[in-house]
């Protein structure tokens, strides 16, 4: 009889062959909010809401209503300009950062924040100064606020294309120095002209819309755009030579990333029509600065209109800035009234729901599962991270898990059924009970990977109404040795399955053994020899000791052949009840498992 196992410390018998160094103690509680899940789910599934006020560090200027809306929840600290020193230092007390553009959310400043940053709100779109592996491998969510300024960029962008064109800013420049020099002033006319739109998103799609209000041809480049969306406003999508080619004038509107870093270079500008325009309220990081002062020398490129910039400020003696031919803003493009109050009112309502344990609509670094997916899957949630906790449990001590099956059986179609937040739970529920790792929706699958852990999964399809999400789900870890040697099933792994009954997760399959317990509170699994009066002495003996039973079950090969009873317990058993339970002699083997 396995007594002595079912007492030994889970922590001590971890059956994960690596060891995992990095723990972040949370500052949280228990949860408030996401009515619609248990308050053991809704606290895990990305950020648990506090007892205490959080604390929210605003370090860029932000709008009076995003201010007001965060000050209604927590302690706001406003300080702006900080070195990334001071940055560091601060970090640790605060469990949300905000920050616009200027701001580098470094690796080092999600390690200094000693796992007590929880959420970081980009007021903004661009997400390129937050290091988001970083964020991740520390269970950071990132939210951004990406709809309130497209409005602002695009426009932003229709004034530099218009001022280039026309040269109002160095004709302005003139005139205040006091000359009047009307033939050195001559424009370019827009319409009939080829704009090619490079990036078709949101600001792309308004500045092509407005572009063809002023009378010109309008192309774009994006591979990923869809052509009919293109085509609803008429704009033909095109390839990225075809549309630098063919352009008298570029418009770049795509994020910065590795592969847009530098994607206007020598050997682009060498395919451009002589004489070309550029306008850039994307990233400067898109253009290769010294090529395109290069193309500007060679008369290549006739004039640039840039809004961003590599280095921000760039240098005061940046040959690109004071290049003649060259228009520049400081990073505007956002900066309207109207969309930085809209800017600030976003990201405080995204941070603010982050920090109260909802998903947020605008995750960067997690899945975006939509509030009614969320309500139905709420249940199952739970029974996936209870399954987890269980079948590791069942694991023997140095047995190293490597390999977990998740299978889940549903009427749905496979398209029709978002795992990603199953998975991350029972992820969650695999790690947590042998770790101080804090698992949550955001860093599940990156510390499955750290720690070498596979997990597969896949679709039983069934037969029937798919009116419920899933009917049932199953746990199975390879290659291991099992604790309870009745949870190893026919085919060698351990194998654990559950429903939801009322909403309630149950245990309904150990091994080969078919039972039904509702999981909650803790379990004791037996087998024993099937005979009559084993569940009157297991349940007088925790009687005795005072230990309430919420849920018993037998399931049995045959009659008076081996059985597994499972019993659902309110509070913990001592070791002497556990001993005597195992004293029992009819009982071959059993464990103790918290859920
Ligand atoms: N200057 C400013 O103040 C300001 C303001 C708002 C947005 N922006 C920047 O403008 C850019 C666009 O913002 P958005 O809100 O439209 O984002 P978005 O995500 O809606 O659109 C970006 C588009 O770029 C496309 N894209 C990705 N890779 C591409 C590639 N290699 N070639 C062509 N297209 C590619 C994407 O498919 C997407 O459609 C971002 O870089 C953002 O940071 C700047
Ligand atoms: O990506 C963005 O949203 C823009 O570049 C705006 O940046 P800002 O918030 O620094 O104005």
């Amino acid at each position: 009889m396995a007594a002595s196992a079912a007492l030994s410390n889970l922590k001590n018998s971890s059956p994960w062959s690596l060891s995992w160094t990095i723990s972040f103690p949370s500052p949280f509680g228990s949860s408030v909010a996401v009515p619609s899940l248990s308050r053991r789910a809704s606290s895990s599934l990305v950020v648990m809401a506090m007892e205490a006020k959080p604390t929210v560090l605003v370090a860029e200027k932000l709008g009076q209503a995003g201010l007001d809306l965060l000050k209604g929840f927590a302690n706001v600290d406003c300080s702006y300009n900080l070195t990334q020193e001071e940055l560091c230092t601060k970090i640790s007390l605060c469990d949300a950062l905000i920050v616009r553009s200027a701001t580098k959310v470094s690796r080092e400043v999600f390690e200094s924040s000693g796992g007590r940053l929880k959420v970081v709100g980009r007021a903004g779109v661009g997400i390129d100064n937050v290091d988001l592996s970083a964020a991740t491998e520390h269970g950071c969510l990132v939210v951004n606020a990406p709809t309130a300024n497209t409005v602002a960029a695009a426009e932003h962008g229709i004034a530099l294309l218009t001022a280039m064109a026309r040269n109002i800013a160095q004709a302005d420049a003139s005139v205040k120095a006091g000359k009047w020099q009307r033939s050195k002033y001559v424009g370019v006319s827009l319409v009939g002209k080829t704009l090619a739109v490079m990036g078709f998103g949101k600001v792309g799609t308004e500045v092509a819309r407005r572009a063809k209000g002023l009378g010109m041809h309008v192309i774009a480049h994006d591979p990923y755009a869809p052509a009919d969306r293109a085509r609803a406003i008429g704009v033909e999508l095109v390839t990225f030579d075809e549309a630098i080619s063919t352009a008298d004038f570029l418009s770049l509107h795509m994020p910065l990333t590795p592969a847009t870093s530098k994607i206007l270079n020598d050997e682009s500008f060498a395919k451009m029509r002589r004489g070309v325009r550029i306008v850039n309220v994307a990233r400067g990081g898109v253009i290769d600065e010294e090529a395109l002062v290069r193309a500007l020398d060679d008369g290549i490129v006739a004039q640039a209109a840039l809004d961003v910039f590599v280095e921000e400020p760039p240098p005061k003696d940046s040959k690109l800035v004071q290049h003649e031919n060259v228009t520049v803003t400081p990073h505007l493009g956002a900066s309207t009234m109207e969309a930085q109050e809209g800017v600030a009112i976003e990201i405080a309502e995204a941070v603010v729901g982050a920090l109260r344990g909802e998903l947020a609509a605008t995750a960067v670094n997690a899945p975006m599962v939509p509030a009614e997916v969320l309500s139905e899957l709420a249940p199952f949630v739970v029974l996936a991270e209870k399954l987890g906790r269980l079948a590791v449990q069942l694991v023997a001590g140095g047995s190293g898990v490597k390999s977990v099956k998740v299978s889940y059986a549903s009427a749905r179609a496979p398209d029709d059924l978002d795992t990603r937040l199953l998975r991350a739970t029972i992820t969650k529920g695999l790690i947590e009970p042998i770790s101080s790792v804090f698992v949550n929706l955001v860093n599940a699958d990156f510390t499955a990977k750290q720690r070498g852990l596979q997990i597969t999964e896949e679709r039983i399809v069934l037969d029937g109404s798919p009116e419920n999400p899933l009917e049932y789900i199953q746990v199975q870890i390879a290659n291991v040795e099992s604790r309870f040697a009745s949870a190893i099933s026919e085919s060698g792994e351990i194998k654990v399955e559950g429903k939801v009954k009322d909403r309630i997760p149950h245990l309904t399959k150990v091994g080969s053994f078919e039972v039904d317990v509702s999981m909650e509170g803790s379990l004791i699994l037996c087998r024993q020899v099937d005979q009559p009066g084993i569940i009157g002495k297991v349940g007088s003996i925790l009687g005795e000791e005072n230990v309430n039973v919420s849920f018993m079950s037998v399931g049995r090969i045959a009659p008076r052949k081996q059985a597994v009873m499972a019993i659902g317990v309110d509070d913990q058993p001592t070791k002497e009840t556990l001993k005597k339970i195992g004293g029992i002699t009819a009982i071959e083997e059993f464990v103790f498992l918290k859920l």
